[in-house]
């Protein structure tokens, strides 16, 4: 299908100009003299792009674009603007145009900011609508994520999660320990239990001995009531040891023989209380080297990590960041703040950060922008200044003050392509290999779904239900 694009001057000439050099491309062009005209263009047909000058009697391009985007036509907005103005320019990227051209518009510039516009709202538009479609495939419980390293690890959980075997899950702060001990507790039986929690570091030791344990009326000065400890309250559920690795030695001890023998006494008890509880320990340390250095009890580690999750950092799965962003805005985004959509340039950013705070510094910030904002479209300039820092309109200069990088229409095409194939594999699964079916469920023609099965390499034959005689 021909791409459509709606160039918008009063100037004629400007229009003509335009067509010339974009219809040899293969561009079907047509031009509106003025906004509103545009407007009307943009409800009655289909148009990929729209080309306005802003500078324009009646209608500015920047009304034309703020209009545009509050009616949400799902076009791509590039905006001409006065050679040399740079304010002007920054502001209507901030109104959420796509790109900006400087006049005179030159040949080789314009046909290079069209084809890499289209090429991201097309992108964009595919991944939105896969998102919608896929609602639910990159979900595990309360996670979301499409990198490798996690979706083994989900089956990981899937796995053990049935057995009763104590897990070390380690990895940097904010990779999602919590949520993936969560998970484990929901996936077992002992889901009918209590999951229940302790943050191990921030507590000495004889606090966090009655936390744990629990302890007697009167067991110390200010014990005036008997309380009941962690491990009694997660009796029959999930236990939590959150920063296992900063427990001291005293209490490793301690907790040693409550895992070997299944028995604890509180704080100034006596009696021996039998105690079934799935121990999960989570540690942002890794424990090996606290056993290499003495600090940590090797018979503890070895009890503990029967089995052992390792979670990735954020910047070793980039893939999971336009995945997570846009869980995050769903997430936060209400009648107050309704954001929909994250802008180009702030994905950029996102993409292009280290967080060292991993997925919790992501969803800070993404929360903070969702509250921040005015309109529908998280923006560059809503992200902590650490994340995106500010461009500074002197420094600008070359034709785009924001970097685009390179990387990531492949990232995006990428994604959508590991998307896709999931997808067409479960609804292949779903339907035994039926393709009429998968057509009409996907609500594509069955030639589409044959192209995207070879292009996928998937086999509908080994989807087939098997015939028992
Ligand atoms: N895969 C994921 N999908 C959605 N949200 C996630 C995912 N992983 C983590 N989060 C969110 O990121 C935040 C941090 O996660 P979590 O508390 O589980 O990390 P943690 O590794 O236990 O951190 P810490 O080491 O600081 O205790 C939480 O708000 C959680 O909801």
């Amino acid at each position: 299908m021909k791409r459509r694009i709606l160039t918008v001057d009063d100037q004629k000439l400007s229009c003509d100009h335009l067509r010339q050099i974009l219809e040899p491309e293969g561009y079907e062009v047509e031009a509106a003299y003025d906004g509103a005209t545009a407007l009307e263009m943009l409800r009655d047909k289909v148009f990929h792009l729209v080309v306005t000058d802003l500078k324009m009697p009646d209608m500015s391009g920047f009304e034309l674009l703020s209009t545009i985007r509050d009616r949400r036509v799902p076009v791509g907005v590039v905006v001409v603007t006065a050679y040399g103005d740079t304010s002007e320019a920054l502001q209507t990227m901030k109104a959420g145009a796509d790109d900006f051209l400087r006049k005179p518009c030159d040949a080789e510039h314009l046909r290079l900011v069209v084809e890499r516009t289209l090429k991201r709202r097309h992108l964009f538009d595919e991944l939105a609508q896969l998102r919608n479609q896929l609602r639910g495939t990159y979900s595990f419980h309360t996670m979301v994520s499409q990198s490798p390293k996690m979706r083994r690890i989900f089956d990981m959980i899937q796995h053990v999660g049935q057995v009763d075997s104590t897990v070390l899950i380690q990895g940097e702060t904010g990779t999602g320990k919590e949520l993936v001990a969560q998970a484990l507790h929901a996936v077992n039986t002992r889901r009918k239990g209590k999951f229940v929690a302790l943050n191990c570091a921030v507590l000495n030791d004889s606090l966090l001995e009655s936390e744990l344990f629990g302890h007697e009326r009167g067991a110390f000065t200010g014990a005036e009531k008997r309380k009941i400890g962690r491990f009694e309250k997660a009796d029959g559920g999930t236990l939590l040891l959150d920063e296992i690795g900063d427990i001291s030695q005293a209490m490793q001890v301690k907790l040693l023989r409550v895992l070997q023998t299944g028995t604890l006494e509180r704080v100034g008890g006596v009696e021996p209380i039998k105690v079934d509880v799935r121990i999960v320990a989570a540690s942002h340390k890794r424990l090996e080297d606290e056993v290499k250095a003495r600090r940590f009890r090797p018979d503890l580690y070895y009890r503990l990590k029967v089995v052992s999750i390792d979670m990735p950092p954020l910047r070793e799965r980039k893939e999971d960041i336009p995945l997570l962003a846009m869980h995050f805005v769903e997430k936060h985004a209400s009648a107050a703040s309704p954001i929909t959509e994250i802008d180009w340039a702030a994905m950029q950013a996102l993409l292009n950060h280290q967080w060292p705070g991993n997925i919790r510094e992501l969803e800070n910030a993404v929360k903070a922008a969702v509250a921040m904002a005015e309109g529908s479209v998280l923006h560059r300039d809503l992200l902590p200044e650490t994340i995106a820092p500010r461009v500074s309109p002197a420094a600008g200069g070359g034709p785009n003050l924001i970097d685009i990088d390179e990387r990531l229409p492949h990232l995006i095409e990428d994604l959508v392509g590991q998307v896709e194939r999931e997808y067409f594999q479960r609804v292949l699964s779903e339907y035994h290999g039926n393709v009429a079916r998968c057509a009409r469920h996907s609500g594509l023609s069955r030639r589409s779904v044959t192209q995207k099965l070879q292009k996928y390499g998937l086999e509908r034959q080994s989807f087939k239900k098997p015939k028992f005689e």
